[in-house]
């Protein structure tokens, strides 16, 4: 049958009609909103380039989180910015290093109301910005980062998390974090594996956000934007390794990606919304160039629509809002 038989129109007639039909729906409860604390601040800080993201003091971190709990949204992820860095990252592994005791500040003020996440990687640590440990030639060391963040998951797992996530692309990463987690008796803590990393410009103003200045780049450990196919394998050895959930990462210019991790594991697929993505919209939406707010929910339905049922954003209270609201 064909038109004048077939009308699709039918179904987008009114908006109660489009309602019915529609085939996919963001809720609040998929969203995961990644968070900057620093260390020694003690004024939250506007983060230029991220209109609206700021770096968190560990007082405002609390009422964030408690803010964001509120909005209904699924997880927070953090991200410490310490105020010394050194060769070997030891901020992050430090129980007392910033990222661990805003890991317990947050878990002490809302408990498992939502889901807390911590990253798991040196970059916001190391002097040099790498995601882990160099050897004297400069190489970025696999197997001496994966002892590091063997240690600093089951610092991270101490101060209280519920997910870690790795997300320096080593080698091995994720069974060693498992087997380390287990054996301090942590069976409880989850993994999100970022499995399928890309190395890609659109991480520009998160280091601005984290104040990390790189010296060269992360091509040898993170992917190459033109594979695919390296993404599934990535994938499936994080999945054999015990990741309890893997994520695509960056989203929007990745949905391919999604769409084929999706089709090839069970696991939950989680997709980050980077920070080149939430401000290339910003900075069009300041111009009076898009309509900031739509664009962002066909963002995250695009994103959802390709196979994530979690999304990691920077809008994600906003969203949440918008979403209860009936937006
Ligand atoms: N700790 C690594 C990490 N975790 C999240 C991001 C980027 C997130 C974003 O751009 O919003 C990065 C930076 C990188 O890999 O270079």
């Amino acid at each position: 049958m064909s038109y004048p038989d077939m009308r699709p129109r039918r179904l987008r007639r009114n908006a109660a009609m489009r309602r019915l039909v529609e085939e996919t729906r963001v809720a609040p409860a998929e969203l995961v909103l990644p968070m900057f604390v620093k260390e020694g601040l003690t004024e939250p800080r506007p983060v230029a380039s991220l209109p609206g993201v700021v770096q968190h003091s560990r007082d405002s971190l609390r009422k964030a989180a408690v803010e964001a709990v509120q909005a209904g949204v699924g997880g927070i992820m953090l991200f410490g910015v310490p105020a010394a860095r050194d060769e070997t990252g030891s901020g992050g592994l430090d129980p007392n290093g910033i990222l661990n005791v805003a890991i317990r500040d947050v878990v002490a003020e809302i408990g498992d109301s939502t889901v807390v996440m911590s990253d798991l990687c040196l970059d916001e640590f190391t002097s040099h910005g790498h995601c882990g440990l160099l050897t004297p030639g400069g190489e970025v060391d696999n197997d001496r980062t994966l002892a590091a963040y063997a240690e600093m998951a089951v610092a991270q797992a101490a101060a209280g998390v519920g997910v870690v996530g790795p997300s320096g692309m080593m080698d091995g990463q994720v069974g060693v974090v498992r087997r380390a987690l287990d054996a301090a008796g942590h069976h409880d803590v989850a993994i999100l594996a970022y499995a399928a990393k890309y190395a890609s410009a659109f991480y520009g103003p998160f280091r601005d956000a984290v104040e990390s200045t790189l010296e060269g780049d992360r091509r040898s450990y993170q992917q190459s934007p033109a594979n695919l196919r390296e993404s599934l394998r990535e994938v499936e050895l994080d999945v054999a390794e015990g990741a309890d959930m893997v994520m695509v990462k960056p989203a929007l210019p990745y949905l391919d990606v999604v769409a084929a991790v999706r089709d090839r594991v069970e696991v939950p697929v989680a997709a980050y919304q980077v920070s080149g993505e939430y401000a290339m919209v910003e900075a069009a939406a300041a111009n009076g160039w898009l309509d900031r707010d739509r664009v962002m929910l066909e963002t995250l339905t695009s994103i959802r629509r390709a196979g994530a049922q979690i999304i990691l954003t920077y809008w994600a209270v906003e969203a949440a809002r918008l979403l209860r609201a009936g937006y």
